[in-house]
């Protein structure tokens, strides 16, 4: 199992400054939507500079012109692309089809997505190479989690990666654990606590102890 380190609120030099803390412990930094729309795909390429050894995750969120909005993000140098699961067909397909082009990854985000096993079954025949369940953050705040979701994903995705987001932390990586997915993301689990890099090389410890 990877571990994805979410970066949302903070700019560019407290993110770099915030992986410091914690990169031997992380597999992915992410650049989350919120950074994308206040800092642009810079941020992207900032962070792929400062650390090289790290994959980068462009959460884009990517809606329409997939393969326009694939070829930018790589242009900025992402190694994994999000997408959303609610998009057509046509979208998810010109994600996968530039990213192949690119020597990059899509990852579907399922945020919002109704049925999640029928659509998660069609993304995995339409070759996208993760399936992330996702609690956002209003969700969150009114009390919802993705252990449901990601236990319908494992039942029924055959070909794709695995993976889990939403308000995760350690008190609640035992049930990630337990569900097994490829990719664990986590954001305010780790960049709000006062000791981050405690935060996570006890969330790496689970992972390694799995
Ligand atoms: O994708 C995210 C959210 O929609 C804001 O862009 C977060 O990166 C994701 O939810 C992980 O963050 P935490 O929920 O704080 O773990």
């Amino acid at each position: 199992m990877e571990l994805q380190l979410a970066l949302d609120l903070v700019n560019i030099p407290e993110g770099i400054a915030l992986v410091k803390e914690v990169e031997p412990f992380i597999d992915i930094v992410e650049i989350g939507t919120p950074i994308v729309i206040n800092e642009g795909l810079h941020a992207v390429k900032a962070m792929k500079e400062a650390f090289p050894n790290l994959k980068v995750l462009a959460d884009l969120k990517i809606m329409d012109a997939g393969g326009y909005e694939i070829m930018k993000a790589s242009e900025a140098g992402a190694d994994i692309i999000t997408v959303l699961g609610a998009s057509n067909d046509l979208t998810i397909k010109g994600c996968v089809d530039e990213a192949k082009k690119q020597g990059r990854k899509v990852l579907v985000d399922m945020i919002n997505v109704k049925d999640i096993a029928s659509r998660a079954k069609e993304l995995d025949e339409l070759g996208v190479d993760y399936i992330c369940v996702h609690t956002g953050y209003d969700g969150q705040a009114a009390g919802q989690n993705p252990f449901e979701d990601l236990a319908t994903i494992k039942s029924v995705v055959k070909t794709a990666k695995t993976a889990v987001a939403g308000g995760i932390k350690l008190a609640t990586m035992p049930e990630v654990i337990k569900a097994n997915p490829d990719l664990v993301i986590v954001g305010g689990g780790i960049t709000s606590q006062d000791d981050k890099a405690a935060a996570a090389s006890q969330i790496r410890e689970l992972i390694a102890q799995a």
